[in-house]
């Protein structure tokens, strides 16, 4: 027969094992694992002390078990805020905590009322549970798939509306307090649809840590951290998409190829850090010197990649040439001192049914041959032949 210890048992079972997937995410070091994982310890240090009711002193099952599980409610909500990066609010919620253990007090030893405790602990989780939705839903990040968002939230909602109907149902029973009152149908319904969806609260919060560690990931491969260009991975990606569109539309692709001139000399000089501003620098320069819908990638070392969607040779030659002069202009100053620099660019134009791999080769090509000619200067490859570049333009 399913009684009230049963149904807690098998919670705190639930959770210990949550708590052990949670275990293995903590040196993930996404924000909120740490008090996700402490939420279900406290619930399986709670449960079975509310399950021992009558076998140990009230104190401890009551007062104690209660208060153990209002902050295992905190450290969820703490996780939830601190997953989306929202203050954890602490204070605000030990205060209510130390409320929540004088106020089991009072209704167990002054006046001992089992429908005003749980009342207590029922608003106390709805609360939680309601702002754990609402915090998650408010500040979810807006490029990201809100589908494990929504599916948190709505778990906390159906957990939030069982502990609401389970204190207005006791409060409105019309019995002694006896622990008898907790074994009642209604009750036990409520526990149980409580019980399972309690775990798989926590189930959503893994879900959200594996989406932010995606994200960490895709963002990793997808960009080079130095200069927050794109990474040659990703810049291959989109220029994969954008040929096809070029295809599909008869609309032209350029794509620049850009090396920044005696890099080495660079580094030799200013060392290695004075060169990694000049790198940052340069990224920030050009993609503000952008359009959007134009990608910027940093192919390897002090090589980079720009892609021009609907932009011709005499459309691209133009923004090459203007990244050039900026380049020879722009003064870079910081600790290492103060430092010039200039860039070469080969151009490439997209012709028909030319791979990705074709079309940098004749940029990189027009590049090698800038260099060769003294850098500083802009060379455009205008032949789908790779034998037949002939085209300059400084
Ligand atoms: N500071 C810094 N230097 C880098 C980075 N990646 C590559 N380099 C350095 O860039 C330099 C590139 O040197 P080279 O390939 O000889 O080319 P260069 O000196 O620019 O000469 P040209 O390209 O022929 O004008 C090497 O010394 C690399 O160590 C980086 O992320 N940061």
């Amino acid at each position: 027969m399913l009684t009230l210890a049963s149904i807690l048992t098998t919670t705190a079972l639930l959770s210990l094992a949550m708590a052990i997937v949670l275990g293995s995410l903590l040196r993930s070091s996404v924000p909120g694992v740490q008090e996700w994982f402490a939420s279900n310890l406290m619930v399986v240090i709670a449960l079975p002390l509310l399950a021992l009711r009558d076998l140990i002193p009230d104190f401890i099952s009551v007062v104690i078990a209660n208060t153990v599980l209002a902050l295992a409610a905190a450290y969820y909500f703490v996780g939830c805020a601190r997953f989306v990066g929202q203050p954890p609010r602490w204070k605000l919620l030990i205060s209510s905590i130390v409320l929540i253990a004088l106020g089991l007090i009072i209704w167990r030893y002054a006046i001992n009322s089992i429908p005003v405790r749980v009342l207590i602990m029922t608003t106390f989780f709805c609360t939680l549970c309601v702002s754990s939705s609402v915090v998650l839903l408010r500040h979810k990040p807006p490029h990201r798939n809100h589908y494990n968002y929504w599916f948190a939230a709505a778990l906390a909602l159906i957990f939030a509306a069982c502990q609401l109907t389970r204190g207005i149902y006791f409060i409105t029973l019309d019995e002694p307090s006896s622990t008898m009152m907790f074994d009642n149908f209604w009750n036990i319904v409520l526990m149980v649809i409580g019980a399972v969806t309690l775990p798989t609260m926590t189930m959503a919060a893994v879900m959200l840590t594996h989406d932010s560690m995606l994200a960490t990931l895709e963002d990793a491969a997808n960009h080079d951290h130095l200069t927050e260009a794109m990474s040659r991975k990703r810049l291959e990606a989109v220029a994969r998409e954008q040929i096809m569109r070029a295809a599909k539309l008869a609309r032209p692709l350029s794509l620049l190829i850009i090396d920044l001139d005696h890099f080495k000399r660079i580094n030799d000089t200013f060392g290695h850090a004075g060169g990694d501003e000049v790198l940052r620098e340069f990224a920030r320069m050009t993609r503000a010197s952008l359009r959007d819908g134009d990608a910027l990638g940093r192919l390897g070392g002090e090589e980079f990649g720009i892609l021009l969607p609907n932009t011709d040779t005499n459309g691209a030659l133009a923004i090459a040439r203007r990244l050039r002069e900026d380049s020879e202009r722009h003064l870079i100053s910081g600790a290492f001192g103060e430092c010039h620099y200039s860039i070469s660019i080969g151009i490439a134009t997209w012709r028909d049914g030319e791979s990705f791999d074709r079309l940098s080769i004749r940029a990189d090509r027009a590049l090698y041959t800038a260099k060769n000619e003294g850098r500083n200067r802009v060379l455009v490859d205008e032949h789908n032949n790779l034998d037949s570049l002939t085209s300059a333009a400084a």
